[in-house]
């Protein structure tokens, strides 16, 4: 198990369909437990020989997506669908899967915790593909429905192609695990609610202790909303659509999709059940994937109220061309025109893509060059959208991952270029023009310490406008302005901060 040259993942060896000759009838639902995985498969000829085949598909593609995370560095919303089209696997089969992987990326902090208990050595001490294999199981056992004996023997099964001579190891871990559910053992290993708030809520709810920190603090303090806030980003995330305004009917395109209105953005429709796939609205630039929050945020600033000329947009951080999408398809209504800048040049590309049509200029450039840069003059634009670079930590739903590869020491250079930016969108502003700062991160260092510091810096003088009349009259949950933070407890959005600036 620990011996050095052992400590590494086998190449990954999928089972596609026809790599299993008669498995299709004997594989079932997996979740019922009647899934092919046999205990006592080492006299089945999994054992040492590396066989893939007494593994059911969706439990081996969510493996080689985890070992992929771990192993490579890979994003899960990236790898996983390549494995899954790779092992022929589509319908409820794919969706398992994706549960798999995507839950056990999540809970990973909660559910290492646990291994190490019930290992009786920490977590780190088991070799990489052993120890996805017993997330993948712990995962299954403590959080779905798969009954214990089937998620036990699955995941014996799997080892016996994974984790050479470990299967007896797993089974003895598996069987401790399945001896408690998950809040007996958080009741075991977590420090009280109590005495540790922090330390409890990152452990039973799997976030690093430093972001539910972060969280309580953006939320002021409040641990109910903080627990609330946890439990939202542990879910599916949902899948909106913005309805181009001018191009798209939200609620015809909602009849067209069978999805639904949105709750707040006008251009908003809910998907129910997922992947967007091949709609023909998306393929005809009718409209885009985007997050409620992010329709919101982009059309604050087109709604801000302005004296004078209005017809120069300026995006400083445009890819991949979502709230640029918004603001073109706004921009035509408004006989204006939106010049949209992005650093890295295949997202320069993607913002072409995004916007074909729409009256969009596409610079790929620093956007901190303002001034430098002639297509870039200082005091020239009216409305200047800055959407930073950021944590994400607004938006841990969609990337399973993301909480446990952010480090706190992230923060200083990312405040760092977002004061930059933000402070070039305030020189590129004409006198009166609007500015809305945004970032995808609730964290008060990204948002409150960002905005007052590059107001402070710019060189020019700086108001607040109240953000919240600008969203959808009704709106709840927007606390006591004039900044606006959306959070996915209260409005179902990621957590999207806004502060809009008037450059004086
Ligand atoms: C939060 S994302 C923007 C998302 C985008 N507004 C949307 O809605 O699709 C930030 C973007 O800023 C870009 N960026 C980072 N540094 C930049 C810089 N110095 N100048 C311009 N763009 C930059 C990043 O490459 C990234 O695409």
């Amino acid at each position: 198990m620990t011996g050095p040259g052992e400590r590494q993942y086998p190449r990954p060896v999928r089972s596609g369909p026809g790599s299993e000759p008669g498995r299709g009838d004997r594989r079932r639902d997996p979740r019922d437990g009647r899934d092919g995985a046999r205990p006592g498969g080492d006299r089945r000829g999994g054992g040492r020989t590396g066989r893939t085949d007494v593994v059911d598909r969706p439990r081996r593609a969510a493996y080689d997506a985890l070992a992929a995370v771990h192993r490579d560095d890979a994003y899960a919303n990236l790898v996983l669908p390549a494995i899954l089209r790779d092992a022929g696997l589509y319908g409820r089969d794919a969706a398992f899967a994706t549960e798999l992987t995507y839950g056990t990326l999540r809970a990973v902090g909660t559910l290492d915790a646990i291994l190490t208990d019930a290992a009786g050595r920490d977590v780190e001490r088991i070799d990489p593909p052993v120890r996805d294999a017993l997330r993948l199981g712990a995962y299954q056992l403590l959080h779905t429905r798969v009954p214990a004996h089937a998620a036990v023997s699955a995941t014996v099964d799997l080892v016996k192609t994974v984790g050479y001579g470990a299967s007896g190891f797993a089974n003895a871990v598996l069987r401790e695990v399945a001896g408690r559910d998950a809040d007996a053992w958080i009741d075991r290993i977590a420090p009280s609610m109590a005495d540790d708030p922090v330390g409890h809520l990152a452990l039973a709810h799997s976030h690093p202790q430093w972001i539910v920190r972060a969280f309580r603090e953006a939320l002021g303090g409040d641990l109910g909303e903080t627990t609330r806030l946890l439990i939202e980003d542990n879910q599916p995330p949902p899948v909106h659509l913005c309805a181009r305004p001018g191009l798209a009917d939200p609620a015809e395109l909602a009849d067209e999709v069978g999805g639904a209105p949105g709750a707040f953005s006008p251009y908003a429709v809910y998907l129910s059940g997922g992947a967007p796939g091949d709609l023909p609205a998306l393929a005809q630039g009718r409209a885009h994937v985007q997050d409620e929050g992010s329709q919101l945020v982009a059309a604050a600033l087109a709604a801000g109220p302005l004296d004078g000329p209005d017809g120069r947009w300026l995006d400083l951080c445009a890819g991949p061309g979502g709230k640029t999408g918004l603001l073109g398809a706004l921009a035509v209504q408004r006989d204006a025109r939106v010049t949209a800048v992005e650093v890295a040049e295949h997202r320069a590309r993607l913002v072409e893509r995004a916007t074909r049509g729409l009256p969009v200029n596409v610079l790929h450039t620093d956007g901190r060059t303002v001034g430098a840069d002639p297509k870039l003059p200082e005091e020239h634009f009216d409305r200047v959208l800055v959407d930073a670079p950021c944590t994400g930590l607004g938006s841990l739903r969609r990337r399973p991952e993301s909480r446990w590869r952010r480090q706190p020491s992230d923060l200083p250079p990312l405040t760092r270029l977002q004061r930059e930016l933000l402070t070039a969108g305030l020189r590129a502003t004409r006198p009166g023009g609007l500015v809305a700062y945004v970032t995808c991160s609730p964290h008060v260092v990204e948002t409150h310490v960002t905005v007052t510091e590059a107001a402070r810096r710019c060189g020019a003088p700086v108001d607040f406008v109240d953000a919240r009349p600008l969203l959808p009259a009704g709106m709840p949950g927007l606390g006591a302005g004039p900044t606006v933070q959306l959070w996915p407890h209260r409005h179902g959005t990621d957590a999207m901060f806004l502060a809009v600036l008037r450059r004086g």
